[in-house]
C-alpha cells in the first residue's frame, strides 16, 4: 500500500518548526569584520554626543554681550588671543573684546558663546597681534554645538538583533566599540542526495544532472545570514546515507538535505529519520511547491528534507529554515516581510492550495508590481534567477489577472515581520 500523507497547512507547519528552534548565542569579533552580522546586544551611549561643546564652522569664537553696538556702520573690533584647530584644546578664557580663531570640530573656549563664521568676520595684524571686526550683532549660543545636543549619556540608540550597516558601524565606532557582540550565526549542515547527480565540474552524461541545490541552499543559507558546512553528495544507498547524516548532525546546528523525501523507491529520507529516532514534525504541507517538505526534530535539532525539485527546495527553505536563522540570530522580526503588490501578468492556474510563486519585484510610479519570474513548475530552476520574491496565493482560489492586488514575501529585504502572516 502506498505512504498516503495527510497535509497539514503552511501556518501549522512553521508553528511545529518554531517549536524546535533554537536560540542564538553571542560572539566578539572585530569591528573590521562586522558587516552584515546582527547585534548581540543594544547599544547605549556610554559618552553624550558630542562630549564636548564644538564649533560647527571655521571661524571666531566671541562674547556675544561684545557685539551688542556691532552694525554696518559700526564694525567692533576683537583681539583675538588664540589659535585652535580641532583636536586641540583652548587654553584661554575670554574676557570682554578677545576672540578666538577657530577651526569646525575645535572645543569651543571658556566664555565663548558664539562663533561667528570666517565670511562675516574682517581680520587684520597691527604691530604683532592679530585682530577680526564684525558688522552684525551675535546671539548667545549661535553656531555652538553643545555638548550631548545630539545624543545624552545612556541613551539607547540601537535595539539587539539589528543588521549591522555602514550608519551602524559608525556608531559603534564613535562610542569604541573596537569588538563587537553580534550574534553567533547558526551552522547549518548540506547534503544533496541522489544517484544522478553530478559535480559541478562534470560533463553531462545520459540520465545524469548536475547537483544545482546544494549550490541553492548554501547561496540562501549565506542570504539568511548563517553559516553552512557541505557534507557533499550522497547516492541513494540506505547505509551510507544514515551514517553520513547521524555523523553530520553531531558537528551542526541545523541539517538540511534535499532530495529523496517523497514516497518512490529511492527516496530515503523516511526510512533515515525513523532509523535515527528522529521526530518527524510534518511530511506534507497543503503548499506548492514544497508539498513533500519534511521537517524532524532529532537531539534537539531541526533536521529539514527539502524536496529535490530545485523549486520546492527553495520555497521550502526561505518559508521553514530562514525565520528559524533569523530568531536564532536574535532578530525580533524573523519571518519574510510581506508587502501588497499589483500582479503584473495574469496567473492562469487555480489554486488548491496555497501557492508560492516564484516571482520579482519592481517599483512603478510609487506602487510595488509582482512579476512572474519564469515557469511556475516544482521542478524548475531557472525562475530561480530572478526571484526576489515569492508571491502568496491563497489556497482555494481561481486564477489571479494582471492588475489584482497579491502579497508578496521578500526574500531581499533586511526589515522582516514579527509572524508569519501579513500583519
Ligand atoms: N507518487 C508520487 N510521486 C511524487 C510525489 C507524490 O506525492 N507522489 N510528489 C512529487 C513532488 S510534489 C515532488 S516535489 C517530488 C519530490 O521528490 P523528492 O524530494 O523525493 O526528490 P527526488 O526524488 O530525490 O528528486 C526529485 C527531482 O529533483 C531532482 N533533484 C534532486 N536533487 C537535486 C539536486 N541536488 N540538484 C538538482 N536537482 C535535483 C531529481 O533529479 C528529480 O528530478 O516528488 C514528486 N513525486
Ligand atoms: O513538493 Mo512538490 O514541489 O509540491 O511539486
Ligand atoms: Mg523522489
Amino acid at each position: 500500500m502506498a505512504d498516503i500523507r495527510k497535509p497539514i497547512p503552511v501556518e501549522k507547519a512553521i508553528e511545529y518548526v518554531w517549536e524546535y528552534r533554537l536560540n542564538g548565542e553571542a560572539e566578539y569579533i572585530s569591528i573590521n569584520d562586522c558587516d552584515n552580522r546582527r547585534l548581540a546586544e543594544d547599544i547605549i551611549a556610554n559618552h553624550p554626543v558630542p562630549p564636548f561643546p564644538k564649533s560647527p564652522y571655521d571661524g571666531f569664537a566671541l562674547r556675544s554681550d561684545d557685539t551688542v553696538e556691532a552694525s554696518r556702520d559700526n564694525p567692533v573690533t576683537f583681539e583675538v588671543v588664540e589659535h585652535i584647530g580641532a583636536g586641540e584644546v583652548p587654553e584661554k578664557k575670554l574676557h570682554k573684546g578677545q576672540a578666538t580663531r577657530i577651526m569646525t570640530g575645535a572645543k569651543i573656549p571658556e566664555d565663548a558663546d558664539c562663533i561667528a563664521m570666517f565670511e562675516i568676520c574682517d581680520t587684520y595684524e597691527h604691530e604683532n597681534s592679530s585682530y577680526m571686526s564684525i558688522k552684525r550683532k551675535m546671539e548667545p549660543n549661535q553656531n555652538i554645538i553643545e555638548e550631548g545636543s545630539e545624543v545624552a549619556k545612556g541613551e539607547k540608540l540601537i535595539n539587539q538583533g539589528t543588521l549591522i550597516n555602514p550608519g551602524t558601524k559608525a556608531i559603534l565606532a564613535t562610542f569604541g566599540y573596537n569588538r563587537v557582540k553580534v550574534a553567533k550565526k547558526p551552522v547549518i549542515g548540506v547534503i544533496a542526495t541522489g544517484t544522478e547527480l553530478l559535480d559541478v565540474d562534470e560533463e553531462l552524461q545520459p540520465g545524469k544532472i548536475r547537483n544545482s541545490n546544494a549550490y541553492m541552499i548554501t547561496s540562501q543559507i549565506i542570504r539568511a545570514g548563517a553559516a553552512y558546512k557541505y557534507f557533499g553528495k550522497l547516492e541513494d544507498e540506505l547505509n551510507t546515507s544514515y551514517e553520513m547524516i547521524k555523523q553530520a548532525l553531531n558537528e551542526v546546528d541545523i541539517l538540511i538535505t534535499t532530495g529523496g523525501v517523497s514516497v518512490g523507491d529511492f527516496d530515503l529520507m523516511p526510512a533515515i529519520y525513523e532509523k535515527l529516532g528522529a521526530e518527524v514534525l510534518f511530511n506534507k504541507v497543503a503548499m506548492r511547491p514544497g508539498s513533500v517538505t519534511t521537517v524532524a526534530a532529532a537531539d534537539g535539532k531541526l533536521l529539514y528534507g527539502l524536496s529535490g525539485n530545485p523549486s520546492a527546495c527553495y520555497v521550502g527553505f526561505e518559508l521553514f529554515a530562514r525565520p528559524v536563522v533569523q530568531h536564532y540570530l536574535f532578530n525580533e522580526m524573523p519571518f519574510l516581510r510581506r508587502v501588497k503588490a499589483i500582479l503584473a501578468d495574469d496567473f492562469s492556474k487555480p489554486n488548491p492550495f496555497t501557492r508560492f510563486v516564484r516571482s520579482y519585484i519592481t517599483y512603478e510610479n510609487g506602487n510595488v508590481h509582482a512579476n512572474l519570474s519564469g515557469i511556475d513548475k516544482s521542478n524548475v530552476v531557472t525562475s530561480l534567477a530572478h526571484c526576489n520574491s515569492l508571491m502568496v496565493l491563497p489556497g482555494g482560489t481561481r486564477g489571479f489577472k494582471a492588475g489584482d492586488e497579491v502579497e508578496a514575501m521578500l526574500l531581499e529585504d533586511n526589515q522582516g515581520q514579527a509572524g508569519f502572516l501579513a500583519e
